[in-house]
């Protein structure tokens, strides 16, 4: 399977919301014609509308992909609309989180390939990442077509087990959010020291964004980078003694909120 198969037989988004339109733009960006993609959500953006994508109109026979974007809670309600195409060729991509493998068994048949995937909101800037899993059904082929849907907006990693599934969203899935956190806190704290708002957020924004592209590009790794920026006894040593302090510093912190994500992603998926 590529681009031009998926284009070729259709590729269907059941749920356009924040994840789903995220990776929509990204694959549009990308260059796949609006016009192979078939979106089911009951309340259209304004910017989907503006896509040219088809909108609750009526599906291709046999869709190539068929990507499952609503919430873990409005699981019930959405798939029963998919049923038919089950078992019938077409690839099954969920991002939901908590939500196993098994549940979509359950609903469109073992017969079906499922892949079970984590990818996370920089997809609208195909700078995403995605963990995929499949389940037994899922062909070597499946797995690559999932892969090559979801490089198209950011990197695909293939995990081993599906329990993997759990901690991999309390890292990447809902990670974008706790570095805009950073960025949002990393501004007040400049404000709280005196520089104007639009400054500040300015400052905080290039230098997340800088450090995560240096992050990514350099040979080192992130902790000798961090070495880097220290000077013995300068201004940074005296941030990070806050920072990395044993009980309330950044460790502990994200340790428990990693921790939080994940354990949220494991009551999820018992229902
Ligand atoms: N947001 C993220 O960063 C992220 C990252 C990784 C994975 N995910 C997963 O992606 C999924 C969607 O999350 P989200 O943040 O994008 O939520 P969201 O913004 O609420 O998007 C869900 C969309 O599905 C629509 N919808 C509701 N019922 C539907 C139905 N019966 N048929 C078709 N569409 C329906 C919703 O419409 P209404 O708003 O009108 O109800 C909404 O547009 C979740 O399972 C989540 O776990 C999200
Ligand atoms: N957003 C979804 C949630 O908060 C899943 C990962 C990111 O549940």
């Amino acid at each position: 399977m590529d681009m031009s198969d998926i284009a070729a037989r259709g590729l269907v988004l059941l749920g356009c919301g924040k994840m789903g339109s995220a990776m929509l733009a990204g694959w549009l960006e990308g260059g796949l014609p609006a016009s192979s993609v078939s979106v089911i959500d009951p309340y259209p953006s304004d910017w989907l509308q503006d896509t040219g994508v088809l909108i609750n109109q009526s599906l291709p026979a046999s869709p190539a992909i068929v990507l499952i974007a609503v919430k873990p809670q409005m699981m019930g309600a959405a798939l029963p609309n998919l049923q038919l195409l089950g078992g019938g060729g077409t690839l099954f991509i969920s991002v939901a989180a908590g939500t196993s493998i098994a549940t979509f068994e359950d609903i469109l048949g073992a017969g079906t390939p499922i892949v079970r995937a984590m990818p996370n909101t920089p997809a609208a800037i195909r700078r995403g990442i995605t963990a995929i899993i499949g389940n037994d059904t899922a062909s070597a082929i499946d797995l690559d077509g999932a892969e090559l849907l979801l490089s198209a907006v950011g990197q695909v990693v293939r995990l081993d087990s599906e329990t993997q599934m759990d901690a991999v969203t309390g890292v990447s899935g809902s990670g974008p959010a706790y570095v805009f956190h950073l960025i949002e806190t990393l501004a007040a704290a400049g404000e709280a020291q005196g520089l104007p708002a639009e400054l500040a957020m300015q400052l905080a924004k290039a230098t997340v964004a800088g450090a995560g592209a240096l992050a990514e590009a350099a040979e080192e790794n992130p902790s000798q980078l961090r070495v880097n920026v220290t000077s013995p006894n300068g201004t940074t040593q005296a941030a990070l003694e806050v920072l990395m302090d044993e009980g309330d510093g950044f460790p502990t912190l994200l340790n428990r909120a990693v921790g939080a994500a994940t354990n949220r992603s494991k009551e999820l998926s018992r229902g």
